[in-house]
């Protein structure tokens, strides 16, 4: 078990494991924090094992009186779980300002669960592994502006941070960014796919993919031009690319992303219904 001291503002406790709390801790670790700041509450036995192995942690198989030695409590668990998960930690988080990555669960429930008002959102995405990543934040009115900053700070190695003002917009934040990555993936697997079913290699099909989304968004971000202008650019007139985009068009890709993203905003809302507040 890790001894922390009794109580320490700096160190974070992560209540869960997995993919999204190792991106986190990876980044924290790279920007030079102690493993021994860091103590996690993991169930799962491969996963501690993962953990001690990947960042050299000693993470808890249940919640304990170390708990309190944390100011951060960061809530890393799937929604579903949320209640099972605080039941055991409630007595030992009331101190700490809490940190919330979980999709859907608002911060009326999680205030009441862990006893504590000072309540922050954050919607990350699983580039903070690489500190890619970008985060949307919400705060609640109990949150100090240092508090505000201190999240910032946990934060600033995974990526860039996004603040909205209404809690209702991390719904949407989440749909966006935080499921975004995988529309990302989904994309980049039919464009290899598509190289592949051509004759490329699979290496060649699969660098050409990436440094095509790695070429065009940094475009994007450089240009003060919108996505549309840009892509017309491309799109000499009679040739390939217009050929390729009157195929999307007519398969009515656009408008399917469009409503694929709503539908992820709505199981977001759902998510938290399910949960209060
Ligand atoms: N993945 C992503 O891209 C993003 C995820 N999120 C949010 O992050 C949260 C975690 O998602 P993700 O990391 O993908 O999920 P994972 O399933 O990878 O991680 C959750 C971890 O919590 C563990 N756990 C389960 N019950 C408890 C408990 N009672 N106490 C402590 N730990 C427990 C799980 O163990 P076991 O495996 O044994 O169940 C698992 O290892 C979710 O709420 C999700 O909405 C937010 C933004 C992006
Ligand atoms: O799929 C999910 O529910 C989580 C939230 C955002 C990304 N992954």
């Amino acid at each position: 078990m890790t001894t922390l001291p009794r109580m320490n503002p700096s160190n974070i406790a992560f209540i869960g494991g997995g993919n999204m709390a190792g991106a986190l801790i990876g980044g924290l670790l790279k920007s030079g924090r102690a493993p021994a700041s860091i103590l996690v509450v993991e169930p799962f036995a491969a996963q501690r094992e993962r953990l001690q192995r990947e960042f050299g942690l000693a993470p808890l198989a249940e919640a304990g009186p170390a708990l309190a030695s944390a100011g951060i409590v960061v809530w890393a668990v799937k929604p579903q779980l949320f209640r099972d998960a605080a039941a055991p930690c409630a007595a030992h988080v009331g101190g700490a300002l809490q940190l919330s990555v979980m999709a859907g669960v608002r911060s009326d429930a999680i205030a009441r669960a862990s006893g504590s008002q000072r309540v922050v959102r954050a919607m990350p995405n699983t580039p903070a592994l690489i500190g890619r990543g970008v985060a949307g934040l919400y705060a609640r009115d109990a949150v100090t502006p240092d508090e505000r900053g201190a999240v910032e700070a946990l934060l600033a190695p995974t990526g860039r941070t996004v603040w909205v003002e209404r809690e209702a917009d991390l719904d949407a934040v989440t749909a966006l960014s935080g499921s975004g990555p995988a529309y990302v993936f989904y994309v980049l697997e039919a464009m290899m796919k598509a190289g592949v079913e051509m004759g490329l290699p699979e290496a060649q099909a699969r660098a050409l993919a990436l440094a095509t989304f790695d070429g065009a968004t940094a475009l994007a971000e450089a240009s003060p031009l919108p996505p549309a202008e840009l892509r017309a650019q491309v799109t000499s007139k009679g040739g390939t690319t217009y050929a390729a985009i009157t195929s999307m068009e007519a398969d009515g890709v656009g408008p399917a992303v469009v409503r694929a993203i709503a539908r992820a905003r709505e199981r977001a809302r759902e998510l938290g219904d399910e949960f209060g507040g």
